[in-house]
Parts: C-alpha cells; sequence; structure tokens
C-alpha cells in the first residue's frame, strides 16, 4: 500500500480514539479550528524550510501532508477527493486555471 494511504487508514481509524494515546485522536477532539490552525503553522514551517533550512523541508512537508489529511478527514475528504479533483483538472484541455475551478 502507498505510504501515503496508509497513514490516511491510520488517520482515520484514530476518529474516536483515546485523545490520550494518540496525538491524531488529541487533534480530532480539538475539533477542526485547532486542526486549521495547525495546519498553517506547518505550511509556514515548510516555507520557512524551504527559505532557510532546505535540509528540513522534507521532514516539514511530511509534517504539512499529515495535518492535511487530518484536515480532510475531518471534513469528511480524502485523498481520493484530491486526485479526483487534480486528474478533473489534468483532463481540461490547456490546462486553463480558470477553465479547471468551478464557477463561483
Ligand atoms: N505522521 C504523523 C505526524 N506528523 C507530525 N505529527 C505530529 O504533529 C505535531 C506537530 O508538531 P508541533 O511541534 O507543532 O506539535 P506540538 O507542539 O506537539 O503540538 P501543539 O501542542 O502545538 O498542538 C508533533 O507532535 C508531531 O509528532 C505526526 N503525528 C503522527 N503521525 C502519524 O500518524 C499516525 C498515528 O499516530 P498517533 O496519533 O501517534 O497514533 C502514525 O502513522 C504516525 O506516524
Amino acid at each position: 500500500m502507498d505510504p501515503l494511504d496508509r497513514l490516511e487508514a491510520t488517520i482515520l481509524a484514530r476518529r474516536g480514539a483515546d485523545p490520550a494515546g494518540s496525538y491524531t485522536a488529541s487533534l480530532f477532539a480539538k475539533g477542526r479550528p485547532k486542526i486549521a490552525q495547525k495546519l498553517g503553522e506547518e505550511a509556514v514551517e515548510t516555507v520557512i524550510a524551504a527559505m532557510a533550512q532546505p535540509d528540513k523541508l522534507v521532514s516539514e512537508a511530511a509534517d504539512l501532508v499529515f495535518h492535511l489529511i487530518v484536515l480532510l478527514a475531518d471534513a469528511g475528504l480524502g485523498l481520493d477527493d484530491v486526485r479526483a479533483e487534480l486528474s478533473r483538472r489534468d483532463g481540461v484541455s490547456g490546462h486553463d486555471e480558470k477553465a479547471a475551478r468551478p464557477a463561483s
């Protein structure tokens, strides 16, 4: 199994688990605002690594992806939804960004 799919399965299994025994379960227990805040922090840390500490970029990117999957899971979404969106965009002729996005 792809490591990202395995991580997602583990994250989904932590929903409703004891927060005392799992960082992921504690994030779910704190709710979406906290999960979103952590995702934002990890995004900033990833940007800082890219600009000033490139040796830490992969580690920070992994933290970022972990928190993104937790946020998606909390919203009832997952990596397959992101894959489907990326595939949909890739299928749009000319990769026109405006055409690739749903009308708002
Ligand atoms: N991939 C990750 C992962 N990436 C990052 N983190 C955690 O994310 C946190 C982010 O770092 P911070 O320094 O900001 O965290 P912190 O200071 O502890 O948190 P706050 O008090 O600020 O909220 C750290 O505690 C990291 O351990 C992760 N925690 C868990 N996983 C994986 O998630 C799965 C479930 O793990 P458990 O939740 O431990 O069961 C396992 O496969 C783990 O490998």
